[in-house]
């Protein structure tokens, strides 16, 4: 049996690769921050290039340090920040333009046009989703509509698109493979969640050519093989799903009514619903988890865009602190906020508010606020959002949940789980390992070429580091999410022209 199971994990901010041996314990890890662009306020791209080339580099330097030969590795899982959209020749290889991100609002107001046309519910009940500007479909739309020629070139035949995952298969594969899986698929507003098949209608609506978009196909299955070329032999690509499903997989929450908060550059919530999809009343959207053994699985999602984003907006725009992991000593020397609320709706509001002109705002400033106050207050704002979301996913499942279990980069600070247990009055429970989005990759990779017999194999291997009990009094605890509703809505539609 092979050694490894490899993860490719491509997030937001940085580019991950992660050796998983047989126990599910990381191997060797190797990371590297790509460029972020930000052309106008609002507007967020990546160079798809640059995310191939650090990908690449993280996977060889990752099997480097523990001497690893293809031979190695058992399979390749990839995970990828969601809806980011790419579209490239398909005879250069060359993208047309940067990836437009997934935090990206440029489309904010074809979105509108979309919902004023009546199709709300028509979106919701074929996709699963909101009208947003956050999902592919508005995106693509926008570059076939933005980019000289691309249009007529796309109705030829002659370009593709792809999420991230689809992208870095291509990539792999030397342009033998364009695919995707059914968890990234459910993100893009163009797939029907029902019939597991590209809308038509939406199709037609969007203005997008079908000839463009990948097949497809469930999220743990070999979808063709990496090029000997990249790691001196073939490596079966057999994994692939969004990094917020991959993370609900890697959680274990195998089960109806298990739920994962995942706290990245976004905060993302997700509740496993079983094999039938619930659409939401309360804001939060439908989507699907994975595609595995024959059946699909589903999810209910609570979408925050900003989350450990405003952490280094703490670090890179206001300079308050040298690094990420510093805000939990910044904020500790202070014993409370002050009174000041940080919202840090930087890319509108997804879930549970969606509104698109939502833009950041701290209030309650008095004189006696200082920036450990704001640090804190940042840090805070996480912890009030996703019990927002909390509140949404218990009114539309009406499941309590007994516990949260967490992960993500900014799951490592112990005073922001504090905070949430005692802001959402429930344990919060931190897995020992906390690269769950890597671990489920890896999982569905694993699973699909028999180095893991089936999903009972994998669920000993989670197991808890900390859990966090709420310790603040009701009194408290309601004083607190009272004021910071109120705060929330000074952010509202707050970039919307007069
Ligand atoms: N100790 C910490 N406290 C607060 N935020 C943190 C901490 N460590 C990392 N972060 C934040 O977590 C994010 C990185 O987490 P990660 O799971 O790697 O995100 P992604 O997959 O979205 O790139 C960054 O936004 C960073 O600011
Ligand atoms: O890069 P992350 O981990 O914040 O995840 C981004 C999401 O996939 C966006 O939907």
């Amino acid at each position: 049996m092979a050694k490894y199971i490899m993860a490719l994990d491509a997030g937001t901010t940085s580019n991950r690769c992660i050796l998983f041996n047989e126990k599910g314990e990381m191997c060797s890890v190797a990371q590297k921050e790509f460029t972020q662009y930000f052309p106008k306020p609002g507007w967020v791209e990546h160079d798809a290039e640059e995310i191939w080339s650090t990908q690449l580099e993280v996977a060889k330097e990752a099997m480097a340090n523990v001497g690893a030969t293809a031979a190695d590795i058992g399979a390749i899982g990839i995970t990828n920040q969601r809806e980011t959209t790419i579209v490239w020749d398909k005879n250069t290889g060359e993208p047309i333009h940067h990836a437009i991100v997934w935090q990206c609002r440029r489309t904010s107001e074809y979105c509108d046009s979309l919902k004023a046309k009546g199709l709300v519910d028509t979106f919701r009940q074929k996709t699963g989703l909101v009208i947003d500007a956050y999902f592919s479909g508005t995106k693509l739309k926008w570059l076939l509509d933005n980019v000289e020629g691309a249009r007529e070139r796309a109705e030829r035949g002659e370009l593709l698109f792809g999420t991230v995952e689809t992208w870095l298969i291509w990539k792999l594969t030397q342009g033998q493979v364009h695919v995707t899986d059914y968890s990234n698929a459910s993100r893009t507003l163009m797939f029907n969640i029902n019939t597991l098949e590209w809308d038509e209608d939406i199709l037609k609506e969007l203005n997008i050519p079908k000839c463009m978009l990948p097949e497809p196909k469930p999220s743990s299955c070999v979808y063709g093989e990496a090029n000997p070329v990249f790691f001196g032999g073939p490596i079966p690509i057999a994994g692939a799903a969004g990094d917020q499903q991959a993370a609900l997989f890697g959680q274990t929450c195998f089960t109806a009514g298990e739920a994962k908060n995942t706290y990245g550059t976004g905060c993302f919530l997700l509740m496993n619903t079983g094999e039938k999809p619930v659409f939401s009343k309360n804001g939060l959207v439908t989507t699907i988890a994975w595609g595995l053994d024959g059946k699909v699985n589903y999810a209910l999602e609570g979408s925050i865009f900003v989350a450990g984003a405003s952490i280094q907006w703490l670090r890179d725009e206001m300079r308050f602190i040298d690094s990420s992991p510093d805000s939990e000593y910044m904020a500790r020397k202070v014993k409370d906020t002050n009174g000041c609320y940080v919202v840090p709706a930087f890319t509108g509001l997804g879930a549970p508010y969606w509104d698109q002109y939502a833009r950041g705002t701290i209030v309650g400033i008095t004189r006696g606020v200082n920036k450990y106050h704001i640090i804190r207050a940042t840090l805070e704002s996480l912890a009030y959002q996703v019990n927002d979301v909390l509140a949404a996913m218990k009114a539309d499942s009406g499941i309590d949940l007994a516990a949260l279990k967490v992960d993500g980069g900014a799951s490592a600070n112990n005073l922001l789980m504090q905070m949430q247990a005692d802001i959402s009055n429930a344990p919060v429970n931190r897995p020992m390992c906390v690269e769950t989005t890597a671990m489920g990759a890896a999982y569905l990779a694993g699973l699909a070429v028999g180095y893991w017999a089936s999903k009972e194999d994998v669920l000993q291997n989670w197991a808890i580091d900390r859990t966090f009990t709420p310790e603040i009094t009701d009194e408290e605890r309601n004083k607190k999410v009272r004021m910071w509703k109120k705060a929330v809505t000074y952010s509202f539609n707050w970039a919307k022209e007069d």
